[in-house]
């Protein structure tokens, strides 16, 4: 594919920016077109069946207080269709190996395929071969029902009630993020850990609070050789014979989430108790995999299942939906329309959902992993900004702490405020959730309509000289989502999967690899390098005076 600069769509768009983007200004527009919010507000709905609302649940993406025109959508779609953009959505979805620096398709998709649409990768049926996409649900199904009913014990018999998740990056945010927002449906009874941070203070802390006689350990690690899981992994052992005596028996409380089946067994665990996937699940797109045991073990498998259908219906919207209708897409562009145009640089996700607090976190992965890349399918270096730093919190916490920058700094944000018309605690009488939805409509309304000095004087009692420091610029672009109902688990499957197809159409515009991470790798390898100097003579060899000089002084006060 082309570099996204050198297509006709793409001058054109710069064209229009200069002449239509740049003098934009949103409040008016919604005063001569009293239909736009109808006009840039599209609807997905998830089926009674799978959704939390006994007639469906409709999810909203109110697109309309962005900076954009129906002639600005137009460009955009042509952006797409010029960019190839179906063209590699349907690669995707045909299982052909897109990430093309790592020679393997991105199949998460066929992880979700609960209507169990054929789906082949070097012409095997992934979805019922053998150790395949339903074999390893079952297994899922089975081992979650032994272990929440306890006819799955520990070595003194016991029902296991704590679990100990420990993996990091993909093999932990998903999972962390997806309880929690799926707080409501888990079991009350498990005490679940996430141990990520090599930082020996995070297993310790869930160590401490943690029984061997009634914890399991679900070791999740697609490659099973990184770092930080390894040697959690291998403390959590440690600590498990010694506190048993030597007696805990390892096939009852730890089991494996992984790809690779000869470091799951050198470890000590048993193949038996091993939960695979393929390498086409990238670490960032495996909550839908083996590596959401633990989701499955604390909502229970039919909520789990409900999880992946609201996925697959997201997933079919991406595939079928004609790009201006196509919601991920649309999103997808809005965030070139801004990196590309306006010189934004980031992205800001603020869920009005206590429930989705590590919401914005696990969308970090998602997006920065995916397409903080520099160079394009031909190998040469972007001549455009690609990924926006994403970042946020749940609201309303956020307004009270840097909302101050969105309203009032030099940066253009453009934001996604989420909220669902139905909270899961309608306490006070929905006195809470009034307040929380006012908050929500009243932010985006206010980053877009602003104040102005003539405003702030109207207002009275204002100092001349503190106008301007209470002028509100406006014309701030905001997308609203709004849940038309509850956030159940069919519900928040997709509106991660929402995100992810919106960071697939960036990727594709900006003809960069969204699924590999080359990036990650220089810091490792430095990390095992200077690991050994820690424990060898001196202040490590051949590093610039700045780390030597924190080597030594790391050891000097440490006591190494
Ligand atoms: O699941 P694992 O193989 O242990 O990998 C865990 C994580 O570490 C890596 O460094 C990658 O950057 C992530 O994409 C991955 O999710």
């Amino acid at each position: 594919m082309a570099p996204a600069n050198s297509l006709s769509a793409w001058s054109d768009l710069q064209a229009h920016h200069e002449s239509v983007g740049k003098t934009i200004v949103l409040k008016d527009a919604f005063k001569s077109d009293p239909k736009r919010f109808d006009k840039f507000t599209r609807k997905v709905t998830l089926p009674a069946d799978i959704s939390s609302g006994s007639n469906g649940t409709d999810i909203i993406f109110d697109f309309s207080k962005n900076l954009i025109t129906e002639e600005t959508l137009d460009k955009l779609v042509k952006l797409a269709e010029e960019a190839g953009v179906e063209k590699k959505r349907d690669a995707m979805f045909a299982g052909e190996k897109i990430n093309f620096t790592e020679g393997r398709a991105v199949y998460h998709p066929a992880l979700r395929n609960v209507t169990n649409q054929p789906m082949k990768v070097d012409g095997v049926d992934v979805m019922n071969t053998k150790g395949g996409v339903n074999e390893v649900l079952e297994h899922m199904r089975v081992f979650s029902e032994q272990v929440r009913s306890g006819e799955w014990k520990g070595y003194t018999g016991k029902k296991l009630t704590t679990i100990i998740n420990i993996g990091i990056g993909g093999s932990d945010l998903g999972p962390v993020m997806v309880t929690e927002a799926l707080k409501h449906y888990g079991a009350k009874d498990l005490t679940l850990h996430f141990v990520s941070n090599i930082d020996g203070t995070h297993i310790a802390e869930a160590l401490a609070d943690s029984d061997p006689e009634t914890t399991l350990f679900l070791i999740a690690s697609k490659t099973f050789t990184t770092a930080e899981t390894t040697t959690n992994a291998n403390t959590a052992k440690t600590w498990f014979l010694e506190k048993t005596g030597g007696k805990g028996d390892i096939a009852k409380h730890f089991v494996a989430l992984s790809t690779n089946e000869s470091e799951v067994t050198k470890f000590g665990i048993d193949p038996a108790n091993m939960f695979g996937f393929e390498s086409w699940v990238g670490g960032r797109y495996s909550v839908w995999s083996a590596i959401g045991l633990s989701v499955v073990l604390y909502v229970g498998f039919d909520n789990f299942h409900k999880f992946l259908a609201g996925a697959h219906a997201m997933d079919q919207h991406f595939q079928k939906a004609p790009l201006k209708e196509n919601i991920p897409v649309i999103g997808g562009l809005l965030s070139v329309w801004y990196s590309n145009f306006y010189g934004a640089q980031t992205h800001l996700v603020a869920p009005f959902d206590q429930y989705l607090h590590r919401f914005p976190a696990y969308l970090q992965q998602l997006s920065m992993e995916s397409n903080g890349k520099t160079i394009t399918s031909d190998g040469t270096p972007a001549k455009y900004t690609t990924g926006p730093v994403v970042f946020g919190e749940p609201c309303t916490n956020a307004q009270h702490s840097f909302f101050q920058l969105v309203h009032q700094g030099t940066k253009l944000i453009p934001s996604d405020f989420i909220l669902a018309a139905k909270s899961h605690n309608p306490v006070s009488n929905n006195l809470h959730q009034k307040m929380l939805a006012s908050n929500y409509l009243a932010q985006a309304e206010a980053l877009m309509v602003g104040k102005t000095a003539e405003e702030v004087r109207a207002e009275g009692n204002v100092p001349e000289e503190l106008v301007p420091h209470k002028v509100f610029m406006g014309n701030r672009p905001t997308t609203s989502i709004l849940v038309g109902g509850l956030i159940g688990p069919a519900e928040l499957g997709a509106l991660i999967v929402y995100y992810e197809h919106l960071t697939f159409t960036e990727g594709a515009v900006w003809d960069i690899n969204s699924f590999d991470q080359w990036g990650v790798e220089l810091g490792k390898v430095l990390a095992k390098k200077i690991l050994k100097e820690i424990d060898e003579e001196g202040a490590g060899s051949g590093h610039d005076s700045s780390t030597g000089g924190l080597l030594g002084a790391f050891k000097a006060y440490g006591g190494f």
